[in-house]
């Protein structure tokens, strides 16, 4: 089955980011399935779904780090075209360290836990082309407070901070370069509960001032309640239902997400 998801009456814009009947196998497990969505513009697309319902394959071939079966991706931006699935890796590369950012539930795998912080920002700078030192130091620096990173913990390496704040140092490095597109997969879960608050406030401020599009996995409807517009109900590997976030909560259609919503109620 196929669910695509209609944008909202009111957004006039083409979408940026289009997604079309994507899916991705691994030997007899089907992860994703089918899957296709639009984000339009400045929207936030939840994606939830129980554990191994596919979201952070899904959200990983959004990044261009997993090449899918079939299906095509394409983002609405003047220095690409066709399906971003067929560029190579270092088109790929370019397009990830430019225009993509992506914040990992483990921030292993975002950060190199043993340089700076602001290196860790700088370094995805440098990726980009960026090499005058004055400028490195500014811009990582303005990421960082943007994340509400405390300042004078510049020169910490991530592996001497608190998990909220390693989050801060991952999501400064996503926004370094204003990315297009914001890719999020579980950015809070694992954190103290008032922590996970924090970052959350952070993230909500940074979409209404930057109007970042941006599309976050949680299993927490928690979480995707105080960030989507829009969401979309993942099952063993599929879509089972999408529709404005106000929607899907107060008046979820499917028995999966019906389960889901009262669960969490
Ligand atoms: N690299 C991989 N190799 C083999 N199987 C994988 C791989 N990545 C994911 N899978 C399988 O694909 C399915 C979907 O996994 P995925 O991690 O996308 O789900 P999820 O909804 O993000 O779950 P979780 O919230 O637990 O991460 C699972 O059955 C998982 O075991």
């Amino acid at each position: 089955m196929t669910i695509t998801i209609d944008a909202p009456k009111l957004i006039k814009a083409a979408p940026l980011l289009r997604a079309q009947n994507v899916s991705k196998t691994y030997g007899a497990v089907q992860a994703v399935r089918s899957v296709s969505v639009e984000v339009f513009p400045g929207e936030v697309l939840g994606i939830v779904g129980e554990s191994g319902s596919g979201k952070s394959t899904f959200l990983r071939m959004l990044n261009l780090e997993e090449t899918p079966d079939s299906g095509s991706y394409t983002l609405d931006l003047p220095e690409v075209e066709g399906n971003l699935f067929d560029l190579d890796r270092f088109a790929r590369r370019m397009l990830c360290a430019t225009r993509i950012g992506i914040v990992y539930q483990n921030p292993h795998l975002g950060l190199l836990m043993k340089h700076s912080s602001s290196g860790n920002v700088a370094e995805r700078l440098l990726v980009a082309g960026e090499r005058r030192f004055a400028v490195l130091r500014e811009k990582a620096s303005d990421a960082l407070e943007a994340s509400e990173f405390p300042l004078d913990r510049l020169d910490a390496p991530p592996a001497e901070l608190s998990g909220g704040m390693q989050q801060r140092v991952q999501l400064a490095k996503a926004i370094a370069l204003e990315p297009a597109l914001l890719l999020l997969d579980e950015p809070t879960t694992g954190l103290d509960v008032s922590v996970q608050a924090l970052v959350l406030d952070t993230l909500k401020r940074l979409q209404q001032d930057r109007k970042i599009t941006m599309v976050i996995v949680s299993h927490d409807l928690g979480v995707i309640r105080t960030l989507a517009d829009r969401v979309m109900v993942m099952r063993r590997g599929e879509v089972v239902e999408a529709g404005l976030a106000d929607q899907i909560f107060q008046d979820p259609q499917h028995a999966y997400t019906q389960q889901l919503v009262h669960a969490k109620l």
